[in-house]
Formats: structure tokens, sequence, C-alpha cells
């Protein structure tokens, strides 16, 4: 019996760049990512992708799009993990380090994939190229997929 949990999951793409956090604590401490979290009580997906996009890096929204769903399952455990992922194109404010992230902007042809999620050097190229994509991830531990599929969709 398998629960599922609601996350998202904000990359913010300047021409050139994108901006990561190195998250400080709590679940993917020591790797590279997007923003993103939890839904609150009440909150859509969009919603909470905003609010934690601004609370993790200082940064309001102005644009941005829904590109992708990825569910990772841990073999042992049984929640899957439902992650919204967005890419934001445009906001207002300064990348500032947060108690959860160390926002960082890498040009695109450094991306640290070595220090991220195993499954990100495989979506963010379609997410670079604005492609919408389903994923499934089965990880063993944090560091090894033993099984995944990733399509692109035209509709999410
Ligand atoms: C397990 N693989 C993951 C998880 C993950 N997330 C990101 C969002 N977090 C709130 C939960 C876990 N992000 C990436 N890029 N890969």
């Amino acid at each position: 019996m398998f629960t599922t949990k609601l996350l998202t999951l904000a990359l913010v793409v300047q021409p050139g760049r994108v901006l990561l956090g190195m998250k400080k604590r709590g679940f993917g401490a020591g790797k590279w990512n997007g923003f993103g979290g939890k839904l609150q009580r009440g909150e859509t997906i969009e919603q909470a992708a905003k609010r934690e996009l601004l609370e993790e890096s200082g940064l309001v929204v102005d644009s941005m799009e829904k590109l992708g769903n990825i569910k990772f399952e841990f073999v042992g455990e049984t929640e899957i993990l439902d992650v919204h992922i967005f890419r934001v194109d445009s906001f207002e404010g300064q990348p500032t380090e947060s108690d959860e992230m160390r926002p960082q902007w890498f040009d695109l042809d450094k991306i640290p994939f070595g220090q991220m999620w195993a499954d990100d050097i495989l979506w963010f190229p379609m997410m670079l190229q604005r492609k919408k994509f389903l994923g499934y991830f089965k990880f063993q531990g944090h560091d090894l997929i033993v099984e995944h599929k990733l399509e692109e969709v035209k509709e999410l």
C-alpha cells in the first residue's frame, strides 16, 4: 500500500544559466537542486511552488510554467514522492541564502550533476528545452536508480 506526497520543484532559468540551491539540511542535504517543498493546507501546487521559491531563495515569481511531473519510489519505503516541476523565466529580487538553501547561478555547461540527485541529468535537458515530461524513478538509497521511465508528453 503506497501513499503519495505532493511536492514542488522550481528551476529558475535565465539565458545561459540556471539558479540552483545547495540544500543545507533535511532531505537531500548536500545536493544542489531547484527550490521546493510540501503544499500547505488549501494551497494549489502552483501557489506552493511560488511560496517555496520565495521562502528558499527570496525570489518572487513573475512567470512560471509547469513542465514536468516525476514520481519517486525508494526501495523499502511506502511513500511515493510526487514532484511537480516548474520552470521560472522571470522573477523579482536577488537570490538570497535561507536556512534551507544557499543559491548559486550555474552556466548551463557547468551544471554540477555529480552533486545533484541522479535523476536530474536525465530530465534537465527536457526542462531546458521547455519540453513537457512524465517520469518515474525507483531509487535504492539516495544514489542508485534501479528502475526508471521518462517520456516527453504533449500535455501534463
Ligand atoms: C529523488 N530525486 C529527486 C528528488 C527531488 N526532490 C525535490 C523537491 N524536494 C522537496 C523533494 C525531493 N528533486 C530531484 N531533482 N530529484
